[in-house]
């Protein structure tokens, strides 16, 4: 028995992602900059953030933002298998990504307290994604799956699927994106340069991170 209908599960997503135009998907290396990293983002306007579950803090680093930063809506990204699901889950993400999708992850999508966004980058992964009962999914990697052109051809047989494309996007490409009509929101890490995280540049990542939230609205 699945704990989520197909509406419901397409709605907590819908939810999520109409937060925010821009997601930004975030490595945290050193635990110590998680909170501070979060509030910079948030405080820029983009409140829906994806920590990707990459590196050995990222549990951590999930759990402390969800206690000190309550107006983030942190997402775990990464999410490989079953047990990642559940361990996001437990440590307080409201939703879960990840890079693809196999059939394992998607039974545990179906008990998960969280809801999946799966990946696809074809059409047949995403008639798949379609049969388990999913609408809404991550379009990765992007621009090496045909970025705008690919996403425009799928919604004319997929007018029911909603995308957040990820990979190789930045701040020129995002509007392009944002466009489409079957584009929710997008994910990026072009916010995040990694010479501004390693000194904690965080008024440079929030005038960056400013820049993108005006993306949409
Ligand atoms: O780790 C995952 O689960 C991924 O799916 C990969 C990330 O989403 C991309 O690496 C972000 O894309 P960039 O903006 O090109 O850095």
């Amino acid at each position: 028995m699945s704990r989520w209908t197909i509406e419901a599960r397409a709605a907590a997503v819908d939810g999520v992602f109409a937060r925010a135009p821009v997601v930004p998907v975030i490595s945290i290396a050193r635990l110590e900059q998680a909170v501070p990293l979060a509030r910079c983002l948030v405080e820029a306007g983009l409140p829906v953030l994806e920590i990707t579950l990459r590196t050995d803090v990222a549990m951590a680093a999930i759990r402390a933002i969800v206690a000190e930063v309550p107006d983030a809506c942190v997402g775990a990204g990464t999410v490989l298998n079953g047990v990642d699901l559940e361990n996001v889950a437990e440590e307080g993400a409201e939703f879960a990504i990840a890079p693809g999708a196999t059939e394992r992850l998607y039974d545990a999508a179906e008990l998960a307290a969280v809801p999946l966004i799966p990946a696809i980058a074809s059409a047949s992964e995403l008639m798949r994604g379609l049969e388990r009962g999913h609408r809404r999914f991550k379009f990765f990697p992007a621009e090496a799956a045909g970025g705008v052109a690919a996403l425009k051809s799928l919604a004319g047989p997929f007018p029911q699927a909603k995308f957040c494309p990820t990979g190789g996007i930045d701040l020129a490409k995002a509007p392009s994106y944002l466009a489409l009509s079957n584009v929710v929101t997008i994910g990026g890490s072009w916010m995040l340069p990694s010479e501004a995280l390693a000194n904690g540049d965080y008024a440079a990542i929030g005038r960056l991170a400013a820049e993108a939230a005006k993306l949409r609205g």
